[in-house]
């Protein structure tokens, strides 16, 4: 579970509230046996382990029925914040704060035993995600309906393919009927009939007004699918606004190269290729502070 945190008075709608969350890693360097010894003998000058932050002073908060796509490139920390709200990992500063039932698919088969069959881990992932045995049951058939998995609900599920692992954990995910829907990437795995099913259910999900977190690089399904759009860059929120909005941004920082540091500066053909002039940055208001002033896009490319 995540740390509770009172969720601000100031609006009652607030389902998901991440207040100056930072995370960091430990990075472990692998050395062989010869580096490890002469690391011992220099007198352990350089630390064998340095730290990685992959969350920096991130504050957002969604309100009920909101649909959020969390985009950014590589390592850019949309997994970890996802994991955060889900409650399979805690801040190491600030708080995360979640109201109601919160499931969804972060890592295919997290929850599942690999020994059980599909149907006892429809069980015990149903458990796992806060559901009675009496509400599994009821939901049993439909599970194993939008699986489609076939007899191989009575197989172990070490023996799936990984599109099956998806199907059943998906299936389980979405019968849980959560207060907040969380998707990550994940969703590649499935073939593409099963990736359309999921599509609509999503997009059916969000006509409901369910409050749904996706993750994903398809841009143009998130810009479908959201209607507001986060940001993230080396572990910091960058943009926060409307989605279409937000895929411009995303894009127009993949055309110039902005969020690489080794760079150069833009040749003039370069920024002529660029979605965003430097005015049109200046005019996307960057909603969350990210701590200091109020920023502009374009204080920040
Ligand atoms: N358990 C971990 N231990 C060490 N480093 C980690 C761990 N989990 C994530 N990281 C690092 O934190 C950074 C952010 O990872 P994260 O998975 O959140 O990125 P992402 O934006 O989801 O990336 P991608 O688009 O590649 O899935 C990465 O550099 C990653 O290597």
């Amino acid at each position: 579970m995540a740390r509770k945190i009172a969720l601000e008075p100031r609006d009652e709608r607030v389902v998901v509230t991440a207040q100056h969350v930072t995370k960091t890693f430990l990075l472990r360097h692998t050395r062989s046996i010869k580096e490890a010894v002469v690391w011992l003998f220099k007198g352990r000058k350089k630390d064998i382990t340095n730290e990685f932050q992959a969350m920096d002073d991130v504050s957002f908060d969604i309100a009920d029925g909101e649909s959020v796509a969390l985009m950014g490139f590589n390592g850019s920390g949309k997994s970890t914040t996802l994991k955060l709200i889900s409650g399979v990992m805690h801040p190491d500063g600030g708080a995360v704060g979640i109201k109601g039932k919160v499931a969804g698919l972060i890592e295919v088969g997290a929850g599942f035993h690999p020994d059980l069959t599909g149907h006892d881990n429809v069980y015990l992932n149903g458990a796992i995600l806060g559901m009675t045995k009496e509400e599994i049951d009821a939901a049993y058939d439909d599970i194993l309906e939008f699986a489609d998995i076939g007899d191989f609900i009575n197989t172990e599920v070490k023996f799936y393919s990984s599109g099956m692992y998806l199907r059943l954990a998906f299936s389980v995910a979405v019968h849980t009927n959560p207060d907040v829907f969380l998707v990550d990437e994940i969703l590649a795995v499935g073939d593409e009939p099963f990736q359309e099913k999921c599509k609509a259910l999503i997009r059916s999900m969000v006509r409901d007004g369910k409050t749904i977190v996706i993750v994903s690089h398809d841009l143009d399904m998130v810009e479908k699918f959201c209607k507001r759009g986060l940001v993230m860059e080396r572990g910091r929120l960058v943009f926060d606004g409307p989605c279409d909005q937000a895929v411009r941004f995303l894009r127009g920082r993949a055309l110039d190269g902005s969020e690489d540091p080794e760079r150069p500066p833009l040749s003039e053909a370069e920024k002529a290729k660029r979605l965003f002039t430097d005015e049109e940055r200046a005019a996307v208001p960057v909603r969350v502070r990210i701590g200091g002033p109020p920023l502009t896009a374009a204080e920040r490319v």
